[in-house]
């Protein structure tokens, strides 16, 4: 199935409430809610009294993306203010093994990303044991950035082997996605779709329900 989870980064935080339910009431299914300690990315978003918060305004399934160094520390925290999805950087973690145990034990879904530089070797251990696997297509820290198509080849190898060993799991992209790039990622075997730039640039009811529209 495909998933649109649209970013809040680039909402209006002013008035986050109503931007979460714009999207969710336009019937997007995920809120992709991002995590940046200013340590792992170069900036800070919000973190955990933000997500409880914004937590009453809409029953729709938080995923939550943390950007943050050693993220084992925090995950009963994000889980407590309302996390359904937990996603941790290999990049960030000593023991991921632990942190993707510790997610699952938690009750919530577990997913590893990798950063556009990271070889898909990387993750390619864990994706038995997880619910999702992210590719980031921008360098994390930043909403708005451009798109890098090189990605998809790390998108390929991982719907290869999931349908190869015949598991019918998640692969979220995220970043630079747009109406024009939409149809080369799903192509390529993506099916949950992070944006946020291009969905809360302008009517974000309306792009959103353009992209499922496209995503459909
Ligand atoms: O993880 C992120 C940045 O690190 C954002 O989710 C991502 O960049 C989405 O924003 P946009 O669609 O504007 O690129």
């Amino acid at each position: 199935m495909n998933i649109l989870a649209p970013s809040i980064l680039s909402a209006d935080f002013n008035v986050l409430g109503e931007q979460i339910q714009t999207v969710a009431k336009a019937g997007a299914q995920y809120i992709h809610v991002d995590v940046m300690d200013g340590i792992f990315v170069p900036s800070i978003s919000y973190g955990m009294p933000v997500i409880k918060s914004v937590r009453k305004s809409t029953d729709a399934v938080f995923d939550v993306h943390l950007m943050i160094t050693e993220p084992v520390r925090y995950i009963r925290d994000f889980v407590d203010s309302g996390a359904d999805i937990i996603t941790v950087h290999v990049e960030a973690c000593k023991d991921i093994d632990e942190t993707i145990r510790d997610i699952k034990a938690c009750g919530v879904k577990a997913a590893v990303a990798i950063n556009p530089e990271t070889p898909v070797d990387k993750i390619m251990p864990y994706l038995d044991d997880i619910d999702m696997a992210l590719v980031m297509s921008v360098h994390p820290g930043f909403g708005g950035q451009k798109f890098i198509p090189d990605v998809l080849d790390k998108v390929r190898i991982i719907r290869s082997y999931y349908r190869d060993n015949n598991m019918d799991k998640d692969i979220e992209i995220d970043g630079g996605i747009n109406f024009d790039n939409l149809p080369e990622v799903l192509e390529a075997g993506a099916n949950v779709i992070v944006a946020g730039s291009s969905v809360y640039r302008g009517d974000a009811a309306a792009n959103t329900k353009k992209f499922l529209e496209l995503m459909r």
